[in-house]
């Protein structure tokens, strides 16, 4: 089949120039609307960081959508709102201060649960995948809810089958008129939808209250996003606000939990690493609870865990959405168009990494991100342009911090048990779990 078959009569004008000038980009279908898949770094770059691409499609369906989780549903000026508040929760001073009142929390308590789990043995074997995912959990729920943490986590677990439910819906065909059918499935994707909703606005009522009681406020993100709530056009309504904390729930949860994950499995799978990182922090913490300012001195750490975002970056792709005809290096992209930007190819590219892209090598981090690869614009774990992940410093805070600390105390391996199979769900994560030996220190 030639090229020209295989592409949308719509738009094939298009596509055909885009193949031809760049080498790296092709074409798929989802369901019946063509995708764009641009695998070229440069490429990449100038779609993610044009205004003019939205993040994703408006939904047919929105009950079945990527976007009843909650992603990325503002625009325009609400989002800018929305982004502006986000940065000012994350400045520098307040991450110390979360560093203090949340991180070292549930830091602590997971060191402490895994060593009350070894009590007086030598090793344990232990699925770690649940144990990141709770302390992620643990630690977005204080900073996004302050006192109302509690209540978070139910959010995160129904989030959670929620997440599955609707990547099934997306990655089915869509046929008009099936989500009304009472399915099972159908049925429990609405009553999570409205058991998450009615849960987050009894927990916006109460954040209400207590504001009012206490003139200062306090500096959760939830008493933050209130701050603006209805304030002028580009204020929020308690509506955008519910979508705003179900995106923190799932941007900020799910991801670091990968990274931590994918974190211990390869440094399992290199104890080399894992000896010069202990080693590390060791050196710079001894055996006391990292604070921030050893936590920036960890420089082996930052690069192991920057090699483990490019070989495994809990978004394997971004997606785009051209709402108006786009203008890209010298091409002009019709509307409508759907694109994936696939960040694991480029990430694996040995034309770019060099011939040991797929090894884990964090020496190549050594100096930095701008000289580890040959492409500047070749590392997108955390996105890049207008909607580069607000929660980047947040989550390489919250990482170090937690695998310094079981660094201190704890040596690992993978169990017999553990089969090696990255799969693609909404992030790459470990299809069997991540069943670790770990030996007390
Ligand atoms: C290892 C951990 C994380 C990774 C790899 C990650 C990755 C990303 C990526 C790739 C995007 C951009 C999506 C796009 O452009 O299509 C994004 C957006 C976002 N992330 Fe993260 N993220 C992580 C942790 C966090 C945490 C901990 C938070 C919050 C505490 C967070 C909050 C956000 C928010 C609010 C956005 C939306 C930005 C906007 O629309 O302007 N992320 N993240």
């Amino acid at each position: 089949m030639t090229l020209k078959h295989q592409i949308a009569p719509r738009v094939s004008p298009f596509f055909v120039k885009m193949v031809q000038k760049y080498g790296k980009v092709s074409l798929s279908w989802i369901g019946t609307t063509p995708r764009l898949i641009v695998g070229d770094a440069e490429l990449m770059r100038l779609i993610l960081i044009n205004k003019n691409s939205h993040f994703v499609k408006p939904p047919r369906n929105p009950l079945v959508s990527l976007l009843q989780l909650g992603i990325l549903t503002l625009e325009g000026g609400k989002w800018a709102t929305r982004r502006k508040l986000i940065l000012h929760a994350f400045q520098l001073e307040k991450l110390k201060a979360m560093v203090r009142a949340a991180f070292s929390i549930s830091c602590c308590s997971l060191i402490e649960r895994w060593q009350k789990l070894i009590g007086h043995q030598e090793s344990l074997e232990l699925d770690v995948v649940p144990e990141f995912e709770f302390l992620a959990g643990d630690v977005i729920s204080r900073t996004a809810f302050g006192s109302s943490y509690q209540e978070g986590k139910k959010i995160i677990e129904l989030q959670k089958e929620q997440a599955v439910l609707a990547v099934e819906a997306n990655n089915s065909i869509y046929i008009p008129g099936l989500r009304f059918i009472p399915t099972k499935k159908n049925k429990r994707r609405y009553h999570l939808y409205n058991e998450i909703k009615q849960l987050l606005r009894d927990m916006i009522h109460k954040k209400e209250q207590a504001m009012k009681m206490d003139e200062l406020g306090s500096d959760d993100l939830l008493s933050l996003l209130l701050q603006c709530k209805e304030k002028g056009d580009n204020g929020l309504t308690v509506d955008d606000i519910i979508e705003e904390c179900k995106l923190f729930y799932f941007a900020g949860q799910e991801t670091t939990a990968n990274l931590l994950t994918w974190a211990m499995i390869v440094l399992s799978m290199h104890p080399n690493w894992q000896e010069k990182a202990r080693d590390e922090v060791l050196r710079i913490c001894g055996k006391v609870t990292p604070d921030f300012e050893a936590i920036k001195q960890l420089k082996i750490v930052n690069m192991v865990l920057q090699e483990v975002l490019r070989l495994y970056p809990p978004f394997p792709g971004l997606l785009r959405y051209t709402a108006c005809e786009t203008s890209l290096g010298g091409i002009s992209i019709p509307a409508g168009v759907d694109i994936y930007l696939p960040v694991l190819l480029v990430h694996g590219d040995s034309n770019i990494w060099g011939e040991d892209a797929e090894e884990f090598n964090p020496e190549r981090f050594s100096e930095g991100v701008s000289k580890a690869s040959k492409d500047q614009a070749a590392f997108y774990p955390f996105g890049w342009g207008p909607r580069i992940c607000l929660g980047q410093n947040f989550a390489m805070i919250e990482a170090k911090m937690a695998l310094a600390m079981v660094l201190q105390h704890f040596s690992f391996e993978l169990s017999p048990s553990y089969a090696h199979a990255p799969c693609s769900e909404l992030t790459v994560c470990p299809q069997h779990g991540a069943p670790i030996m770990l030996h007390r220190l």
